[in-house]
Parts: C-alpha cells; structure tokens; sequence
C-alpha cells in the first residue's frame, strides 16, 4: 500500500497527509480551493487552515481524478459535505479500495454515521474509520499521537496500519467501526458543554461531570447503534472526549467557551474559516438519540441553547433539576 490519496485539505487532511508522507508514503492530496492545492504542491504549507507550520512540499491538486489509482483514500472532508464531493469523487474508485473516514460527526439530513453515507454513495469502497485524540497541529508538528484506526478486517487494519503509522503516529485497530464513529461525533457537542462550563466559569467539577456524563451519554449511543461499550473507553471515546474538552485549541470547546462568555453562535462562527462539527451535529445526534429511545440530556442541553429553545441559563438550570438516580442508568 504506497500510494495514499488525501480527501479533504483542511488542518487535519493536511497533518495526516504530513504524517503519512513521513510514514514513506506518497501522497496526493485533493483540495476544494486550488489556492490551498498550490500553496500545499509549492511546499508553502496550508496558511488557510493550518497557519504558521512549516511543512514540505506535498502533491495536491483540486481535481478528484488525480485519486484514482490510490491504494487507499482518507477522507477528510467535513461530514456535511461529505455525500457530495463522496458522489463525485466515486468514478474515481477502483472497487476494492479503503477509504478511511476521518471526519467527525452525523450527517443533519439523514441522521446517517459517515459509513453510511460511505456505502450509499461509493459503494465499491471498503470503510475505515480513523478517530481519538489528535489535534491537526500537533501532528503535523511531530508530536506524538495515538489513534484508534476501525475496520472489519484485521489483516486490512494491520496493512493500513502498517502504511500510515510511525512512531509518533500510533493508529490501534478495532473492529468496531460505529464506535469509533459515535465515539467521535459525539465528544464534538460534549466538548461544547464544557466550553460553556469554562465560559461562565462553573467550575472544574462541573467540567469533570460533564465529562463523565457525558460519557456515559456517548456509551448509550453507541451500543444502541450496535457498537461495543468497550471500544468507548478507548482512544475515539473517552481519550477524544478527554482532548476536546480539556483545551481551547479545540474549535469545539473554544466555541462552547464564547458562548459561554456571552458571545452569539451566529458571531462566534462568522469570525472562523475553520469547522465546528459540534455545532452541525447537535441536532442530528438529538434526533438520532430520539429514534433510538436513548436518553442525552447534556447533548440535548447543548442543540436546544445552539436551536434557541432554551437560553443557556434555563439549560443549565434544567440539567440540574433532572431527578437523582443510579449512576449506571
Ligand atoms: N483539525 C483537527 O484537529 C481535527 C479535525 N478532525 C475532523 O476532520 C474534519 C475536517 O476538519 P478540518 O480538517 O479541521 O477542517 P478545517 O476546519 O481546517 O477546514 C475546513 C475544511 O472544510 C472544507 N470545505 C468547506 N466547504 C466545503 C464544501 N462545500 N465542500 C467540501 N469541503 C468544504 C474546506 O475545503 C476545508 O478543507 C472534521 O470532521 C473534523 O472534525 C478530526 C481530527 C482532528
Ligand atoms: O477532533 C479533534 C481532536 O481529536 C479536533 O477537535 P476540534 O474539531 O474541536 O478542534
């Protein structure tokens, strides 16, 4: 497995494409705006999305043709956009192929994880899922990172482990693919909470409870869907919700956290280029959670402050009105 297609050039296409370069492979990137294609192919690094890293000069074009013939393609495309350009770029793969899903979140229109909206439109792919803890920045830095890497067959788990991991990449593989998947939308809208919670200053208490709830909540998600409890104390469940929530680099957590200052969510994302996939993914988790009878209520505190059904007060005061109950339900 030696050459490696990049679906998607914003920070976290462009470290992975860093990374697996590093790993020996070669690489091609595809991306949107062909000022990013020129910038990434001239050795300029990414100043659109991923500014102020140096980085060497990687082949990049915005056209989806320049993909076929990949071994395998990570995609890196943020989930709202992903049934289109996943449409377009299907011509383009050779039956057979993995695509590694790496975004994070579920798609608002059809409630659908990524590799459904995989299977629906490129069909003749294999899926993967990449997901845990792993800003852009610090992998395409050097730094070290350790990632759980899902898929259904152990030998193609150990081949694309084998093609994208070096020491300071670590991918772990799982054959959970929906746990890795839920494991990492959801974290998106719990890091968001706890913005909200450093934002208004409630405390690390509060912090830590909503990162133990809320792990509970992405646990109940995941099994419901028919992933495994254990896959969710790993890398893609709790190491991410961990990462997420634990720092501003987080755009998810930084955005919880403006809100929580008092900022409008319509003012807080006008001022970024970058995505927040908490915040698109809200409501489709809610409506997801609704039809699976699973009970979210820090998720659900989060879509109705972003849905302005409730202020973040009444939220808030809502959460800590819920009655007391065993830990384990
Ligand atoms: N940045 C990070 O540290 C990490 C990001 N991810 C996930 O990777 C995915 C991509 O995020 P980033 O690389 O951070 O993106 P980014 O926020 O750096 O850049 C935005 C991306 O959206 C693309 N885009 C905008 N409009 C589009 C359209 N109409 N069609 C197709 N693409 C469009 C842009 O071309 C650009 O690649 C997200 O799902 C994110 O959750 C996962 C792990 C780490
Ligand atoms: O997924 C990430 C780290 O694992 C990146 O999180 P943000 O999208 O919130 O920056």
């Amino acid at each position: 497995m030696q050459k490696i297609g990049i679906l998607g050039a914003g920070a976290w296409g462009t470290a992975l494409a860093f990374t697996a370069r590093e790993a020996g492979r070669d690489v091609q990137i595809w991306a949107l705006e062909q000022d990013v294609a020129d910038a990434l192919s001239q050795g300029r690094g990414n100043p659109a999305f991923l500014p102020g890293i140096d980085l060497p000069a990687m082949p990049a074009s915005s056209d989806l043709s320049d993909l076929a013939g990949s071994d395998a393609i990570l995609s890196v495309v943020p989930v709202q956009h992903a049934r289109r350009v996943f449409t377009d770029l299907s011509p383009h793969v050779a039956a057979g192929t993995p695509i590694v899903l790496c975004s994070k979140g579920i798609e608002q229109s059809s409630l659908s994880l990524m590799t459904d909206v995989l299977h629906e439109t490129i069909p003749q792919a294999v899926p993967a899922v990449l997901s845990g803890p792993s800003f852009a920045a610090d992998v395409a830095r050097g730094l070290p990172t350790a990632v759980t890497l899902a898929c259904a067959d152990q030998a193609l788990g150990d081949t694309l482990m084998q093609a994208i991991g070096r020491p300071t990449f670590r991918p772990y593989w799982s054959n959970d693919l929906i746990g890795a998947e839920v494991g990492g939308a959801v974290k998106n809208v719990l890091a968001i909470a706890c913005g909200v919670v450093e934002g208004m200053k409630l405390g690390k208490s509060a912090h830590a409870a909503i990162i133990a709830r809320g792990f509970a909540e992405m646990t109940r998600l995941a099994v419901a869907l028919g992933g495994q409890a254990q896959t969710l104390s790993g890398l893609c469940g709790l190491g991410d919700l961990v990462l997420t929530c634990s720092s501003v680099q987080s755009r998810n957590m930084s955005f919880g956290k403006a809100l929580g200052e008092g900022q409008s969510a319509e003012a807080i994302l006008a001022e970024r280029n970058s995505v927040t996939e908490g915040v698109a993914t809200a409501p489709a988790l809610i409506a997801l959670a609704e039809r699976e009878g699973v009970s979210m209520p820090i998720c659900e505190a989060v879509d109705d402050t972003l849905s302005n059904r409730m202020s973040l007060d009444e939220a808030i005061r809502d959460l800590l009105s819920r009655p007391f109950t065993q830990e384990t339900s």
